[in-house]
């Protein structure tokens, strides 16, 4: 697309680092730099209270051919079209490439008028099935779906990891957009460049950058965490914030009038961005962004010193300083004095967003806000819990591609085929009978790994099998693989990240086990009820919304409850909620096919969540930004 951009030095605006010690960091130097680029670019990133200047822009430069407003006159996105000749009509999203001006005339856009109902732009470090590494790409691979398809815009805006591994080819079918720009951070100027693809209704947008192709998962390698993690994530939210501006897609750039959701630490520096770096200049007054918190215990901190490399104006280090209490601190020189990313969005955002009502309410206090519930707390009334949904297309027993024999509530025959395949795969006795508990997630403290290992020795002196899949500490690998070596009859330890494996997993046991600590959500514990299999959890945040305790006499002796929730954690409960369900397993059939039925009845489906979104929308865009 060549009337983009190309040549436009964004972010214009010197560093902290580049501007010395000069308290006043000026961004009119932003603003004034960004008008001296590119004349295309100024038409479609300056924004204007009543949109005169981009007609204005239009007609001088033939660029646009118009601004799109809403009801209340606000730029909502634009219509691009060629300096020149040799125009390609299309009104096929699909068509989007970089050799291909795509321009969607207004005859044929009235003829298939746009559903447009919110720009919404997902900022995320993980989308599956591009990258994942856990529940976010979960999250953010099928909410967006779910968003389009009722009518929004949606675009996801990730990073191209590059691995050098088969998983690299998942990101064949994005086309290289031609359209680059420059950050400022980190004391440099480093270029990124977007990919696209349109599928399902999104546009799946990825952020490419030498920083992102390394070997290992999207945050770490085998020797641990990326130590510029900081200054990947840095970039991600600077481009995300740029996108909405200047990617013509399916014709049309998104505009100002967006509404970002930013997922984690990771994409915490777009609200911020937002309020410091846009808003003082005209841009994004229309905007508004929640932040969606998957897990709080991971707020992205880092040495206060490094706040130089956000590419802020120094007056905003008050957003992301942070300072941990006296027992936190290392040393006896040690000031605790840090940026965090998390609290910088949630003193920025619009609303905050947590993936349980469960898990919004205790991240407010001391026990489950990780230090920011007094933060929290004071932004309560912005603060709210939707349950997550799940993808019911991949997650589908009548359907699953990687499980031996589909089963649906009406012919329940494939699931005793599911767990005899699995133990003979894993080369357990096979035994259809035998209670077959199953694990599946990160080996940390945050799942509550340490009550298995503390309670496995007495679960396995019952008859019963147990089987688990996780990576994570090394201490529980080599955990998993010496009890394996111990009880070989009865403990399968599958060490590693394998999705066809947890599908199978999921399939074949009768019982999932999720000890965790901490759960924002959990999304093992809906695939495990969608597909029969009954889950033990600790009840906390989601897996206690989610999850309703088995109770044999309600319902006129019908039952109800879909598994077992045990409180508080320690192995004891862990233990005796596990045998209750082993019992019910071998005593009483009926219940359990009640149990499993129930269980596999529910809607799991997005569109509930999606509804709830919409509330959340609304009520952002109802209050002005939080920060103007
Ligand atoms: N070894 C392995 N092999 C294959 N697949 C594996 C695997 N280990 C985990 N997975 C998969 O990764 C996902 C994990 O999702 P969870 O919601 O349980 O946890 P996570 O803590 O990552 O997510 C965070 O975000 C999500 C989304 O909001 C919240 O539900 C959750 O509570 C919060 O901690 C599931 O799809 C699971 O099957």
């Amino acid at each position: 697309m060549e009337i983009l951009l190309q040549s436009c030095p964004n972010f214009i605006a010197k560093s902290p680092v580049e501007l010395g010690a000069g308290r006043h960091f000026d961004f009119r130097t932003f603003a004034t730099s960004r008008k001296s680029c590119d004349v295309k670019l100024r038409a479609v990133s300056r924004s204007s209270g009543d949109g005169s200047s981009f007609v204005e822009d239009v007609k001088r430069n033939g660029v646009l051919l118009g601004a799109e407003m809403d009801e209340s006159g606000a730029i909502v996105g634009f219509r691009l079209a060629p300096q020149s000749g040799d125009t390609q009509v299309s009104n096929d999203h699909d068509n989007v490439s970089s050799d291909k001006e795509v321009i969607v005339y207004d005859e044929l856009a009235e003829k298939t008028p746009t559903k447009v109902t919110h720009s919404i732009v997902f900022v995320t470090s993980e989308a599956s099935p591009y990258s994942k590494t856990g529940g976010l790409g979960d999250v953010c691979g099928s909410l967006p779906i779910a968003l389009a398809a009722r009518g929004h815009r949606v675009m996801v805006v990730t990073p191209r990891y590059l691995c050098g591994e088969p998983s690299d080819r998942r990101f064949d079918s994005a086309v290289d957009l031609d359209c680059r720009i420059k950050v400022s951070c980190s004391g440099g100027v480093q270029e990124v460049v977007f990919y696209h693809e349109y599928k399902a209704g999104v546009d799946w947008v990825f952020v490419d950058h030498p920083s992102f192709h390394r070997p290992g998962n999207p945050y770490g390698d085998s020797y641990g965490a990326f130590g510029d993690n900081q200054f990947r994530f840095t970039l991600l939210c600077h481009a995300a914030c740029e996108a909405p501006l200047v990617l013509p897609l399916g014709g049309y750039t998104y505009g100002e009038k967006c509404l970002f959701l930013a997922n984690d630490w990771h994409a915490g520096l777009v609200p911020v961005l937002l309020a410091a770096k846009y808003r003082p200049y005209g841009v994004y007054k229309d905007a508004r962004s929640i932040v969606i918190i998957h897990n709080l215990a991971h707020q992205g901190v880092e040495p206060a010193s490094t706040y130089s490399n956000f590419g802020l104006p120094p007056e905003w280090y008050g957003a992301l300083g942070w300072v941990f209490p006296t027992w936190a601190r290392t040393h006896a020189l040690d000031t605790g004095e840090a940026v965090n990313i998390l609290k910088g969005a949630i003193v920025t955002a619009d609303r905050i967003l947590t993936v349980s009502q469960g898990y919004s309410r205790e991240i407010t206090t001391p026990e489950g806000g990780n230090g920011l519930d007094e933060l929290l707390s004071s932004r309560k009334t912005v603060v709210n819990g939707i349950t997550n949904g799940i993808d019911i297309t991949e997650w589908n027993p009548s359907l699953d591609e990687h499980i031996p024999s589909h089963y649906s509530l009406n012919d329940l025959s494939g699931k005793i085929e599911c767990k005899i395949a699995l133990q003979r795969e894993l080369g357990l006795p096979i035994r259809p009978d035998c209670p077959l508990i199953g694990f599946i997630g990160r080996l940390d403290y945050q799942k509550g790994i340490d009550i298995i290992l503390s309670g496995t020795p007495d679960l396995l002196q019952d008859d019963v099998q147990f089987i688990m899949l996780g990576s994570g500490e090394k201490q529980y690998e080599d955990w998993m693989r010496a009890t394996e070596a111990t009880f070989k009859d009865k403990f399968r330890g599958w060490v590693g990240f394998n999705v066809p494996i947890s599908h199978r997993i999921t399939a074949g046991c009768d019982i999932l086990l999720m000890p965790s600590r901490f759960e924002p959500c959990g999304l093992n514990q809906l695939y495990a009820m969608r597909y029969g299999t009954v889950p033990v959890v600790h009840a906390t945040g989601g897996l206690g919304d989610t999850v309703k305790t088995f109770n044999p006499y309600a319902d006129e002796g019908k039952g109800e409850g879909t598994g077992w929730g045990f409180k508080p954690l320690t192995r004891e409960r862990m233990l005796d909620a596990l045998w209750v369900a082993i019992e019910t397993y071998r005593k009483h059939k009926r219940c359990w096919g009640g149990l499993m039925k129930r269980g596999m009845e529910r809607d799991y489906s997005w569109d509930n969540a999606a509804v709830q979104y919409e509330d959340v929308f609304k009520w952002a865009l109802i209050d002005p930004p939080y920060v103007s």
